[in-house]
């Protein structure tokens, strides 16, 4: 495949409800949505990054500037172009996870689509449909939180994650698990503790959690080393993990037991695929993290966690969870899953009024 050029679009999808995590509330999700035309299909993808760096360094306006600038002229010129040619022709530039990620997950799409096979088949699934759970922020109170659980266990949902921070930790979980009875329970931190703060992580033994989700800061690998020996329920580590030699490093060295594979977080889903054979070769269950993608995300995040080690409900809720309206077909829960997509490539495309609907600007970078 030969790349003539990549369109940038810049996108604001308003939440149907304020979304509080350790490091914010968001009422919109601002993200990239990239369109990348080759010499023998399309390929679409999205850019994770957030507005601001409060959940890792990178920011949407970083990412343009990157993609622009380094990521996109680099793959000029070549007629051999893959998905799998992309991060070695990035690999000089460092950092920028998302924004490489966003590129090479559209070359990819545009490459499976020219060949008529699905990202699933491509990345080794062995599932049709996934276990969903469902990310809850941090809220006001305890009754708005247990209505909010309320809902979304009646609607199907089979693990519950509950976003935490200190002053709002033990209490919001005991309320839940005695809510919920023994429906799977986690809790996510987001770095908000430091190990002075963690003992009252200690204390949320008590609710029989499936895990606790990034405690400590991303680089504190041994941070997490000692808390694992303070606390029972295994730790499980999102933004520590940038790829397959940071996942490597944090098992072998005791900071987790279990590890949330972020697609964007980690430069994409074939380095998601590496890490999930790591993890498999040593026993450590793998989840599929999210952020509040639209269906094109959410489309390619289903396929990754239809691979065996998968093996714990992943962020991969319903299209309504946070979208009244979503710019591809809407996913939607069926008894608690969601099936994977079959066409070819990502095997979904956004409708092109809907996008348009959202859309702030659009801008097209020629190769
Ligand atoms: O369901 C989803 O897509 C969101 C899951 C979720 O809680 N993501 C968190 C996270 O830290 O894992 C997040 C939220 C907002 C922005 C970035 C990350």
């Amino acid at each position: 495949m030969k790349l003539t050029g990549v369109e940038l679009r810049r996108v604001s999808m308003p939440l149907k409800s304020p979304f509080r995590t350790s490091f914010g509330t968001q009422t919109a999700r601002e993200m990239l949505v990239l369109r990348a035309v080759t010499d023998e299909a399309e390929g679409w993808a999205e850019c994770v990054a957030l507005v601001d760096p409060v959940y890792s360094p990178e920011y949407l306006e970083g990412s343009v500037d990157v993609l622009r600038r380094f990521l996109i002229p680099a793959l000029a010129g070549r007629d051999d172009l893959t998905g799998a040619a992309v991060a070695p022709a990035l690999a000089r530039f460092h950092g920028h996870a998302m924004a490489k990620a966003a590129l090479e997950t559209a070359i990819l799409d545009a490459e499976l689509v020219s060949l008529g096979i699905a990202l699933s088949r491509e990345l080794g699934a062995t599932r049709s449909r996934v276990a969903c759970g469902v990310s809850v922020g941090i809220m006001d109170s305890i009754d708005a939180l247990l209505a909010a659980v309320d809902d979304y266990v009646a609607q199907g949902y089979r693990r519950i994650k509950l976003k935490i921070e200190p002053g709002w930790d033990v209490e919001p979980v005991r309320a839940v698990r005695e809510r919920i009875g023994d429906l799977d329970l986690q809790v996510d931190a987001n770095t908000a503790y430091t190990l002075a703060t963690a003992d009252r992580l200690v204390k949320l033994d008590a609710f029989d959690l499936l895990l606790i989700e990034q405690p400590l800061p991303e680089d504190d690998l041994l941070g997490h080393v000692e808390l694992a020996k303070r606390v029972r329920t295994p730790i499980c580590l999102d933004e520590s993990i940038t790829n397959a030699r940071t996942a490597a490093a944090a098992i072998t060295l005791g900071a987790c037991q279990i590890v949330n594979i972020k697609p964007g977080r980690v430069g994409g889903y074939l380095e998601s695929r590496r890490i999930h054979d790591l993890c498999v070769a040593h026993g450590i269950p793998v989840w599929c993290g999210g952020m509040l993608e639209t269906g094109l995300g959410r489309a390619a995040n289903v396929a990754l966690a239809a691979l065996p080690g998968f093996v714990l409900p992943g962020d991969t809720s319903a299209s309504d969870r946070y979208y009244e309206t979503d710019i591809t077909e809407p996913f939607v829960l069926a008894d608690g899953y969601l099936s994977v997509p079959t066409g070819p490539g990502i095997g979904v495309r956004p409708e092109p009024d809907l996008l348009d609907a959202v859309t702030v600007s659009t801008e097209w970078i020629p190769v």
